[in-house]
């Protein structure tokens, strides 16, 4: 039997978890991953500099001999709007390319989506990552930074086909953006430097898409680059992503000499003239010493293909060859279908092969039409699954995918509209919350500018402006057939750190500044212990984590001092236990009692906390019940080792007792405390922590220092291998813990020439003597 009081607090995340802050104070301590760059302007365009530079509709080629590859398109933008202020369709949906660009860190996507957005005529002046314009990167962060933070939406069109396409970034930190986009999309260009291959964070953008069943086409880049290999990277996409390759292209040249390619379905070689902005391209014959890699390669193609037609596959088995358009027919089949990845190659920074990959988009990429029919449930009752499919006629649906601030009109909320019709000031339903919420505008995005439009249709990525309650992964739908879509999943954070205003006076600020970068970002929480006067912020990196501070100080104002970053420890529990919990008070007025049995169990990895009710004959009455879950969720983030949130817990209410009089909802919750603090004690407790998986590429003469060093931080090698250039690839697995400021370490060690990628792995129990300081750090706090 137990009386006590229980330390209040606040938390303020947006997906329910929530974390007792321990961190002492110190001034700010972050790393940067990249020395910064000379911050200069976005060039986004103004509306008057698009339609100067949007003429009339015309393709061009410089070929004498026919070709139906688009050099660059120009067009008529209220051609392709939406839809006309009627709400009548402009572009058919069988049109609609949603796809996003994905790919490790600096593989070159946002160079490539640059690219693809001057040939489609989107952008004149284009932006380049290096001198930080890039019009896809135009938080100020990165473009100092030179690297992708936020996804950026954009429409484009190309040979009449309307393009939207979501650029994401490669590092790990923000790998909810990547998931984020994979939800949304129908279809995804994967990247790869053709010198570096397949790298870890393209395993595991690959493995995001296969879990979201995204079809994709792959695209080698950095053709130019010293050590360029297209087929070694070939090779790669079947032994480290276990996926089959389409070979369409073959490059002409690598390196310094690197010309075009050789395309394998119309088996001709596409030329570039130069290396410039809009350098030309023409069709020429194979040149003679490509002609056999040429037919070795196409035979490839067409064998591969021909498996998914027993028509084609007869002709193929007599001699004759598919004619073009139904090469293209079965790439397009085959590659929906996810039974093999076309290949193209090119160098997006020396303007070589967008064009024919924007091609490629049109012809192998799904429409919305092509992917199944959007499932959800019925928003009273989940039991119940709706259907809804790809067309303007149906009920309006669509799943807010992202919310961002924006300077001029406050929030945005990006929605894909799966379903219906969505006019600008009318209501839909927000079918999670059950709340209206009344359009205010609707509007196009083109990384940081935006036009109005008045209707959006099935098939389109808009942000809308001026809802209020509605956050990341909940579906908008008509109130008449409210649906409820899959919601989205989003990583727990897994480091923190202690923040607090320079001066009193920004407490406020920062108070608002974090609730809405929070609404923002479902991986970034925050939670405010009144008791020491402390918040804690908590996301996926220090990368994230150093963003967010910066953000708080430009967009908000407020001056902060931040402590050192901590690991997000769990606890859990390594056997069942059942514990039998009486709480009794009499002490004058009215006594308090309640008698509870609960069995804690182990649950599998990753499944969080269950709550389950075994009470049979109303041994505890329906109406206490409540008050055993709220007391059980209280202690659910306070663990009794550390004080850390406890995870892969299940708590079975089995019996328990009450008493007439003196019995009421506080009693029991009280009761479940007690019942959680001993039952947690029997049942074997212990602490988890993030283990990370540390790939490091370094020269070999560093790569002795290089496994020391990462000996010495309980590391564990799993194995080498050796990269073009005597580079030695060392792939480790380190706790999280002991990686905090890795990269100045790395840099120190081997004269900033290695470089390091970092993903989770998986939670694993903290050593010993490790849980011990920890629990003596939190007694120290509690005292
Ligand atoms: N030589 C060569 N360099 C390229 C090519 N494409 C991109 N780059 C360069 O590679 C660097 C990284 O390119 P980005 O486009 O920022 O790559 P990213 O994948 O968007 O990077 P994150 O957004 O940070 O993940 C920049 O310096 C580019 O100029 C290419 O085809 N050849």
């Amino acid at each position: 039997m137990a009386t006590e009081s229980v330390r209040v607090v606040h938390s303020f995340s947006f997906n329910g978890s929530q974390t007792r802050p321990t961190i002492p104070l110190s001034p700010a301590r972050f790393l940067g991953l990249r020395p910064p760059r000379s911050s200069s302007s976005s060039s986004s365009l103004t509306s008057s500099s698009l339609s100067q530079f949007f003429g009339n509709l015309r393709f061009s080629s410089n070929s004498s001999k026919a070709s139906h590859l688009r050099q660059h398109s120009r067009r008529n933008l209220s051609v392709f709007a939406m839809a006309a202020d009627d709400g009548k369709r402009a572009v058919p949906l069988v049109d609609y390319r949603n796809i996003g660009i994905m790919a490790h860190i600096d593989a070159g996507k946002t160079t490539t989506t640059e690219r693809i957005l001057y040939y489609t005529g989107r952008n004149y002046k284009i932006g380049e990552v290096h001198e930080g314009t890039a019009t896809m990167d135009w938080m100020e962060q990165e473009q100092e930074r030179g690297i992708t933070i936020t996804s950026a939406a954009t429409t484009t069109f190309w040979d009449k086909h309307r393009i939207n396409i979501i650029d994401t970034p490669g590092h790990v930190d923000f790998t909810l953006e990547v998931e984020r986009a994979l939800r949304v999309l129908d279809g995804a260009i994967c990247l790869f430097d053709s010198v570096a291959g397949v790298e870890p964070q393209s395993e595991t953008v690959w493995r995001q898409a296969d879990k979201y069943g995204v079809p994709r086409i792959c695209f080698v880049n950095k053709m130019d680059r010293l050590g360029a290999n297209f087929f070694r990277t070939r090779d790669m996409i079947v032994t480290n992503l276990g996926a089959k390759p389409l070979v369409l292209q073959i490059p002409v040249g690598a390196e310094d000499n690197f010309k075009g390619v050789i395309d394998l379905v119309k088996m001709r070689a596409i030329l570039w003239s130069g290396e410039e902005l809009g350098a030309k391209f023409s069709y020429e014959d194979i040149p003679s010493d490509l002609q056999e890699l040429a037919d070795e390669y196409r035979s490839l193609m067409i064998e591969t293909i021909v498996e998914l037609d027993d028509e084609a596959m007869e002709g193929y088995l007599e001699g004759v060859e598919p004619d073009e358009a139904t090469i293209k027919k079965l790439i397009r089949q085959g590659t929906i279908s996810a039974s093999f990845v076309p290949v193209l190659c090119g160098s997006a920074f020396k303007n070589k092969g967008v064009q024919p990959l924007l091609d490629a988009v049109v012809d192998y990429l799904p429409s919305p039409l092509d992917v199944p029919p959007m499932q959800g449930t019925d928003a009273d009752d989940p039991e119940i699954t709706i259907e809804r499919a790809a067309s303007d006629d149906e009920p309006f649906a669509g799943l807010a995918f992202k919310i961002m601030s924006d300077p001029f009109v406050g929030s945005l909320t990006f929605v894909r509209i799966y379903a219906g019709k969505l006019t600008a000031g009318s209501y839909v339903l927000n079918a999670n919350k059950g709340k209206k919420e009344r359009i205010g505008r609707l509007l196009e995005m083109h990384a940081n500018s935006r036009e109005d439009v008045k209707v959006a249709l099935a098939g389109d990525i808009v942000a809308l402006a001026g809802l209020k309650d509605t956050v990341t992964g909940e579906t908008l739908s008509d109130p008449e057939h409210p649906i409820v879509l899959e919601r989205m999943e989003f990583p727990d954070p897994v480091i923190k750190v202690a923040i607090e205003p320079k001066t009193k006076a920004d407490v406020d600020k920062m108070g608002a500044g974090l609730v809405k970068l929070a609404q923002e970002d479902p991986s970034f929480h925050f939670s405010r212990d009144e008791e020491v006067n402390q918040t804690v912020i908590e996301g996926m990196g220090e990368l994230h984590l150093e963003i967010i501070v910066d953000r708080l100080k430009r967009e908000f104002k407020v001056e902060a001092n931040v402590g050192a970053p901590q690991v997000n420890y769990r606890e859990s529990i390594s056997k069942v236990a059942e514990v039998k919990y009486v709480h009794k008070k009499q002490s004058g007025g009215q006594g308090q009692f309640a008698d509870i049995t609960i069995r804690f169990e182990p649950m599998e990895p990753g499944n969080g906390y269950e709550f389950k009710s075994e009470i049979k004959g109303g041994a505890v009455p329906r109406e206490y019940i409540p008050g055993v879950m709220k007391g059980l969720e209280e202690c659910m983030s306070n663990g009794v080792l550390a004080g850390f949130p406890v995870v892969d817990v299940r708590a079975v209410l089995v019996d328990g007792s009450y008493h007439d009089v003196d019995s009421s909802v506080l009693a029991f919750q009280l009761a479940a405390r007690g019942a959680f603090r001993e039952g947690m004690k029997r049942a074997s407790p212990k602490m988890l922590e993030p283990i990370m998986k540390v790939e490091v590429v370094t020269p070999e003469e560093h790569l002795g220092d290089v496994i020391g060093d990462l000996n010495s931080r309980r590391g564990q090698i799993n194995s080498f291998s050796d990269k073009p250039g005597g580079l030695k690839v060392v792939d480790s697995l380190v706790p999280l813990a002991e990686m905090f400021q890795y990269v100045s370490t790395l840099r120190g060690m081997t004269k900033g020439r290695a470089s390091y990628t970092m993903q989770l792995a998986r939670f694993d129990v903290v050593p010993q003597h490790i849980q011990n300081q920890l629990a003596a750090k939190e007694e120290e706090v509690a005292a």
